[in-house]
């Protein structure tokens, strides 16, 4: 289709620029907010498609999501999140683009012009804007290059209300949308597993469980009123980077509040999440952090499937957390496995609940 930005490029009217940009930057839900990018950005310039990558926290996971706005065959455009664990092409060169923060302009072997654009915060990509189209996409690179600028403002701004911001970790505000976005992906990955199963075996992670956990550590009250309260932020905030480093990069860490964190983690089955959490106890049992000394904590889990109300989980998870403060704490307990040894009071109904 030739399309109507020939005649558009470098004199597009200033108002539809302005009302493209103030149709994204009005969303406060990073979700909508990429999606309405994607799909502006796609109403503007003749293009097959627009993908929008962000970028992971590791060299493991270079890919944290990936959002794209195809052009349908009869018309108007599908906007969907994909599965960010793809290898290959293209995303070999949109991490290419962000590693070494170049525009990266090409055509592949079927013809199609490509143009990927870093988005860049403080010298360093946080994702990249990736055009394909039938025709040269030259004449649109500055445009597109003020999208991503204006894209890794706004989106700093709404990063930092999700944050914490003593440990940086989310903070309770975006549980919920954090959580849904996991399992969706999670469906995702099923699906996809479910597809491929049939000629090859599933790998552990592609039958993966979500798990809620809630850590926190023991005796705090103590530790501000010994050392004081600078102290205890020190130990808030060595934790909470320990945490970082312990779990995996697809695990998503929550500061709820005070000395309590929640996790989503992914894990094949209760035993193996029950084996990553008991790890990290142990590791925050034997470190010594400064002035404080030793320090412990407790641990609850519940399983957590995309038919569960949030809050029921959560009320799980504390059950089991519960159950450990009673017990001893510094130790790891799962909510099905204490159900089960008949341990905890009865099954929890919605209504009955008093978080936290
Ligand atoms: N330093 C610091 N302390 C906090 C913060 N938020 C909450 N606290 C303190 O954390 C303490 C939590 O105490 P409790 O809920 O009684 O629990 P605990 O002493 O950890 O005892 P257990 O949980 O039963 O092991 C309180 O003294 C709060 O004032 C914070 O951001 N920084």
């Amino acid at each position: 289709m030739k399309a109507p930005w020939h005649a558009l490029a470098g004199t597009l009217p200033e108002s539809r620029l302005l009302a493209s940009v103030a149709e994204f930057t009005h969303h406060r839900d990073i979700d909508a907010l990429d999606h309405s990018m994607v799909l502006s950005l796609a109403e503007l310039v003749a293009v097959s498609s627009v993908t929008l990558c962000k970028r992971g926290e590791s060299l493991q996971h270079p890919v944290d999501s990936i959002v794209v706005c195809s052009r349908k065959p009869g018309g108007g455009f599908v906007v969907e999140a994909i599965d960010p664990g793809r290898e290959g092409d293209p995303i070999d060169t949109i991490v290419c683009a962000m590693e070494t923060l170049e525009a990266i302009s090409d055509v592949t072997e079927d013809g199609t012009s490509r143009l990927v654009i870093p988005i860049q915060r403080e010298h360093a990509a946080i994702g990249a804007l990736m055009l394909e189209a039938e025709d040269s996409l030259d004449e649109v690179r500055s445009m597109v290059e003020g999208f991503a600028r204006i894209y890794g403002n706004y989106i700093a701004l709404l990063n930092e209300s999700e944050r914490d911001k003593l440990t940086g970790l989310y903070n309770r505000r975006s549980f919920e949308q954090r959580l849904q976005r996991l399992l969706k992906l999670q469906r995702q990955r099923s699906r996809g597993a479910t597809a491929a199963g049939k000629e090859q075996r599933q790998s552990p992670d592609d039958v993966s469980q979500l798990f809620l956990a809630i850590l926190d550590i023991d005796h705090f009250k103590r530790i501000n009123d010994t050392y004081g309260h600078v102290y205890g932020d020190e130990v808030i905030l060595m934790l909470a980077q320990q945490m970082r480093a312990s779990f995996r990069q697809g695990d998503v860490l929550f500061r709820f509040g005070g000395e309590e964190f929640v996790m989503l983690i992914a894990a094949r089955d209760e035993e193996a999440v029950h084996v990553v959490l008991d790890r990290f106890r142990r590791f925050v049992a034997g470190h010594a952090y400064p002035q404080v000394g030793h320090v412990t904590v407790s641990i609850g889990y519940a399983r957590i499937t995309e038919n569960d109300y949030p809050e029921i989980v959560l009320d799980r998870a504390d059950k089991a957390l519960y159950f450990a403060k009673q017990n001893g704490r510094d130790s790891v307990h799962g909510y099905e496995s204490l159900t089960a040894r008949g341990e905890l009071a009865s099954p929890v109904a919605l209504g009955s609940i008093d978080l936290f």
